[in-house]
């Protein structure tokens, strides 16, 4: 199948994008507050009015450019159009947030019941407060465990990083299992919206599931090529993952290669798309803290070996990785910030490595990283800037706030 035939091909970080999924931000976000802030993987609170604003600004952007825009919250709703599949997802969502059996579980199942597909959707990804249902004979659990929390189910404020849940590769899909509690029942979404929706189901491959003990998300899986894969090993990525995948892959797919980069552990370069974006045929964005002071940092090239078992070879020069594993003859890398020792961790705090690449050489910033996005333009690169304020809180930017579905072979 190719880009025309297939729902999901992605075979690299830059050819034309064609189709993106993306979630614009409701109101789970007015249900972020100060003591779960934290907790819930945010650093302040987005005034909704103008993240929608600035949200509705990006997707203007994308579609500015030809390309196909869905929304995830609407997929989902269509995803479970059937009954049977509405009742079983429902199920899964209530009980894992926390509700398996018992009064609790069912005043849930039936109030969200009582909603047409959208509104359940949405109020799921919004959460729902103990005030809003009247349960007559509460449970242990209501009595016992969530007095204090004003939450039955937990909002899900990090949906708008579409990014994350789930990550396109070749014509198959991985289907995240995810580090944080506040993120995990993501991408239980996303499963229904590939095993049910129309447009998915029985035709995308999942290289892996979200039925794991070890955690991986897109934020760190960047696809190089047609069979080069680059992912981060960071704060929500493991190894064991990485060999996981692929395993999966190289029986699978056409791809051979992962180049596994390890970065620190940490809230400000959670993925590895916060400090290392592929944005040209041989350019990419690069935050200077994750290299040492000879530019290199710890990575190891994956292969499958004889026996059907992963080989990895230790590599701490990045750029000579790229130019093999790329077949690059030169490779530019260029500096978050241009490398000054206070713009460049103030801009990647804001997301100025985090560029979603639309064609080769053509990517969408923030506007407020105006030293990094010069910097890019002097580097020959169309630079589309798109509005900031209030999205950047969530710390993520247009990489995090996209998942790529259908782009163009290089
Ligand atoms: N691909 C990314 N870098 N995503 C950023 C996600 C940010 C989000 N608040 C989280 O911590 O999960």
């Amino acid at each position: 199948m190719n880009e025309m035939t297939s729902p999901i091909h992605v075979t690299s970080e830059i050819g034309k994008l064609k189709t993106v999924m993306l979630h614009r931000p409701g109101r789970e976000i007015e249900n972020l507050t100060p003591d779960s802030m934290e907790r819930l993987l945010f650093d302040d609170i987005p005034y909704l009015p103008i993240a929608q604003e600035e949200h509705d600004f990006f997707a203007q952007t994308l579609r500015d450019q030809d390309i196909e825009v869905l929304y995830f919250e609407k997929l989902a709703a269509e995803a479970i159009a059937d009954d049977d599949v509405c009742k079983e997802f429902l199920q899964r969502m209530v009980a894992e947030s926390g509700y398996v059996a018992g009064a609790t579980h069912d005043a849930l199942v039936e109030y969200l019941s009582s909603m047409d597909r959208q509104t359940m959707i949405d109020k799921i990804i919004e959460g729902v407060r103990s005030n809003e249902i009247d349960i007559a004979r509460p449970d242990l659990q209501l009595v016992a465990e969530n007095q204090d929390w004003p939450f039955l189910m937990d909002p899900m404020p990090n949906a708008y990083f579409t990014r994350d849940p789930q990550a396109a590769i070749g014509e198959g899909i991985s289907i995240n299992r995810m580090t944080f509690p506040a993120r995990q029942r993501e991408s239980l979404i996303t499963e229904y919206i590939i095993n049910h929706h129309p447009r998915f189901a029985g035709q995308v491959p999942v290289w892996r599931s979200r039925n794991h003990e070890t955690h991986i998300e897109g934020g760190d899986e960047l696809v190089l090529s047609d069979h080069v894969l680059a992912i981060g090993i960071s704060e929500r990525t493991t190894a064991d993952a990485i060999e996981d995948i692929g395993r999966h892959l190289f029986k699978n797919s056409d791809y051979d290669t992962i180049v596994a980069i390890s970065i620190p552990h940490n809230h400000a370069m959670m993925h590895l798309d916060t400090v290392f974006t592929m944005i040209n045929h041989d350019q990419f964005t690069v935050h200077p803290a994750i290299l040492d002071e000879n530019g290199h940092v710890d990575n190891w090239i994956v292969r499958l070996g004889d026996n059907g078992k992963t080989t990895f070879e230790h590599h701490t020069d990045i750029k000579e990785v790229l130019k093999t594993v790329l077949n690059k003859s030169e490779i530019d890398l260029i500096p978050t910030g241009n490398g000054d020792p206070i713009v460049a961790p103030r801009e990647q705090w804001n997301d100025g490595s985090n560029t979603l690449t639309i064609a080769p050489g053509e990517v969408v910033t923030y506007n407020r990283n105006y030293v990094s996005n010069e910097l890019l333009r002097e580097h020959g690169i169309l630079v589309h800037e798109v509005r900031s304020s209030e999205l950047s809180r969530g710390r993520g930017g247009p990489r995090c706030m996209s998942c790529p579905l259908v782009r163009e072979d290089i």
